[in-house]
């Protein structure tokens, strides 16, 4: 990824690279007041944009949650709202930090030439959360980087489908479901890396938004580009374009929360949106194995949902450590009076408690998305 911008951009790197102290001395909403307007036509490639749309995204979320839940603000000033909006256009993404910066475009390897593992990457920009912010932006990288050989077999299986070729489509069905595995194992890390308390408490709020969050119920006003304020959804890995992939592929059905889920692929990049569109307009894989009636090719595309659903089961073991458990915990400290924010978790928002990017029931919603998984599995119920 680019690591740097035109040095006419400095003035937006030079306050991106140093949120997290500006937001603890409580100095970075005056640093970005001062900031001069810049024009954003000295961004040309892609990556510049990406670049400069990450270093802009923790700037908002910095310049909205500095003071925390209760002193937020209603308007983004020209300065930094007019150039966001305008980079925004150019990609497709929405002007609030997404899964695409803070982890997809926010690495880069200290060894140009060493692997891409925990020790070798390192955060672009950050925001509060010392090492668990880095961990949790990490360990989402690698769930991704562990995804690439299912993305890179599912073209195999869509003209496999369309050659009637089941060796191939069994074949590359069986490659997707051990990266699926691979994904799994790569979120358990998330233990090691990540503290839940912190977590919770510290990095939560810089990544929500202003939709269905009663602490900015209004929205934001992005000063000089219209007069009535916005509301966009904060980031989450259900913006990552990997499982939308897959549900397409095996043809998974989200009815009952298929408005948020499709709501998120307008917080991707264009390109990530139409690839799962191109997979969901193919002639459909389910059937495919149902005609076929191939022992081998049924086996392998059982694995694949038995995997995912793995994924799934796992990711909801995850929030409930990472959300559940610390929302009691806020909780009760609540309910005894001790309000103080001596344990981090009390440091934490009420507005977003249990509360998804959606504004709805965070696990009822994970469940219901495994539950609809489980629909697509063909014949004998699947052993996780
Ligand atoms: C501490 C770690 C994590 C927490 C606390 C967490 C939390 C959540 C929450 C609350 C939701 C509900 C929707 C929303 O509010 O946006 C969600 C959805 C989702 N998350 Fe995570 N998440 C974590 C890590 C990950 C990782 C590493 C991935 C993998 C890329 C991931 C993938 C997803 C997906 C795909 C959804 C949409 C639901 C689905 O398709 O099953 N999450 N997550």
């Amino acid at each position: 990824w680019s690591t740097e911008l035109p040095p006419y951009y400095q003035p937006w790197m030079d306050i991106a690279q140093h949120v997290t102290e500006l937001i603890y001395s409580h100095t970075l909403r005056s640093h970005i007041l001062k900031m001069p307007l810049l024009n954003t036509r000295f961004l040309e490639s892609h990556r510049e944009l990406r670049l400069a749309h990450l270093a802009l995204s923790v700037m908002t979320m910095g310049y909205v949650w500095q003071e925390g839940e209760n002193d937020t603000v209603k308007i983004l000033p020209r300065n930094l709202a007019v150039p966001y909006w305008k980079v925004s256009q150019r990609l497709g993404l929405p002007p609030i930090l997404t899964h695409a910066d803070a982890v997809l475009a926010n690495w880069k390897k200290r060894d140009p030439h060493g692997p891409f593992d925990m020790e070798n990457l390192e955060l672009l920009v950050t925001l509060p959360g010392g090492d668990s912010v880095r961990g949790f932006f990490m360990v989402t990288l690698l769930v991704e980087l562990a995804a690439v050989p299912a993305i890179k077999s599912i073209p195999l299986v869509i003209n496999g489908v369309q050659c009637g070729d089941a060796e191939t489509v069994t074949r590359a069905l069986e490659e997707i479901s051990q990266a699926m595995e691979g994904m799994t194992d790569a979120l358990k890390l998330m233990h090691a890396y990540v503290k839940p308390d912190v977590f919770y408490g510290i990095i939560r709020i810089y990544l929500s938004g202003w939709k269905d969050n009663s602490s900015m119920p209004a929205g934001l006003v992005y000063e000089g580009i219209q007069a009535e304020p916005m509301e966009y959804s904060g980031g989450s890995a259900a913006q990552s374009s990997l499982l939308h992939c897959f549900d397409e592929l095996l043809g998974v059905k989200h009815e009952e929360n298929c408005a948020f889920l499709t709501r998120m692929r307008n917080y991707m990049p264009s390109s990530h949106k139409h690839l799962i569109q191109d997979i969901s307009l193919q002639p459909s894989l389910r059937g495919f194995v149902q005609q076929e009636a191939s022992e081998l090719l049924t086996a392998a595309f059982q694995l694949c949902v038995t995997k995912l659903m793995a994924l799934r089961s796992y990711h909801i073991n995850v929030v409930s450590c990472f959300i559940t458990i610390p929302a009691a915990r806020a909780r009760q400290l609540r309910r005894q009076g001790n309000s103080s924010q001596e344990e981090t978790v009390s440091r934490a928002p009420t507005a977003l408690e249990e509360t998804g990017t959606g504004g709805s029931g965070i696990m009822s919603f994970l469940k219901t998305v495994r539950d609809r998984t489980r629909d697509v599995s063909l014949g004998r119920e699947i052993e996780l």
